[in-house]
């Protein structure tokens, strides 16, 4: 059993938002909220520390009350850059990351991931969605591994590869589907931003 004080949690927030023009995307209202802070409301629960990561308007991030950890590299290499600056900082065995512009994210995210991260001995597990057409996608931000996981992190990043899913290949990993697709509905686009506000009013 892992408890959620053994998790820290990672919001992810660091990325260029050039979907949505280039503004800082966690800080968009959203139903009159910044983004950022649906996701905190959902994650606090689930989770220990929180830490945010963000690499632009570190100040209004910090204003909700955790500590702000920049990317290590200033080249918005994507996700993984976030992942290693979390590795970094943690101090409990697990590290959950949720990205920023989920609003909806699950809120059994962590016993969830937790409880097949027990059963098969795995070192990472993220999620997966089951969407209307029956198939599964990969929801890889969202995801639960140990923190001893550093080195491997640093190593493989060294080499000069980003993709997420090429690094998960190297470790022992599980995914847990969820049924309910909507929970990890993002927004990438004013358009994704007007149609989830409408339908989660
Ligand atoms: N730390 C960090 N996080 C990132 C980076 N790029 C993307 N992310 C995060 O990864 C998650 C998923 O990325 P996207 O939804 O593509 O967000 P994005 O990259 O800001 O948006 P686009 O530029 O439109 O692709 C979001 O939570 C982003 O904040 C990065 O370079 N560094
Ligand atoms: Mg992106």
């Amino acid at each position: 059993m892992i408890s959620p004080e053994q998790i820290t949690g990672l919001i992810l927030a660091g990325g260029r938002a050039q979907r949505m023009g280039g503004i800082d995307k966690g800080l968009i209202p959203f139903n009159g909220k910044p983004l950022i802070a649906s996701a905190i409301t959902r994650l606090k629960s689930q989770v220990g520390p929180i830490f945010i990561n963000a690499n632009r308007n570190v100040t209004k991030y910090a204003s909700y009350g955790f500590p702000v950890i920049m990317d290590e590299t200033p080249d918005f290499s994507g996700p993984l850059a976030g992942f290693a600056a979390g590795l970094k900082v943690c101090n409990t065995p697990y590290l959950l990351t949720t990205p920023c512009d989920s609003p909806l994210l699950p809120t059994d995210l962590g016993l969830k991931l937790a409880t097949e991260m027990i059963r098969g001995d795995f070192q990472l597990v993220y999620a997966s969605s089951k969407e209307a057409d029956g198939k599964i996608w990969a929801q890889p931000v969202f995801c639960l591994m140990r923190t001893d996981l550093q080195e491997s992190l640093k190593t493989f990043l060294q080499k000069g590869d980003l993709k997420i899913d090429r690094w998960f290949k190297e470790l022992r990993c599980s995914t847990v589907v969820f049924d309910d697709a909507q929970v990890f509905a993002n927004v990438n686009t004013p358009e994704e931003l007007k149609r989830l506000e409408e339908a989660s009013a």
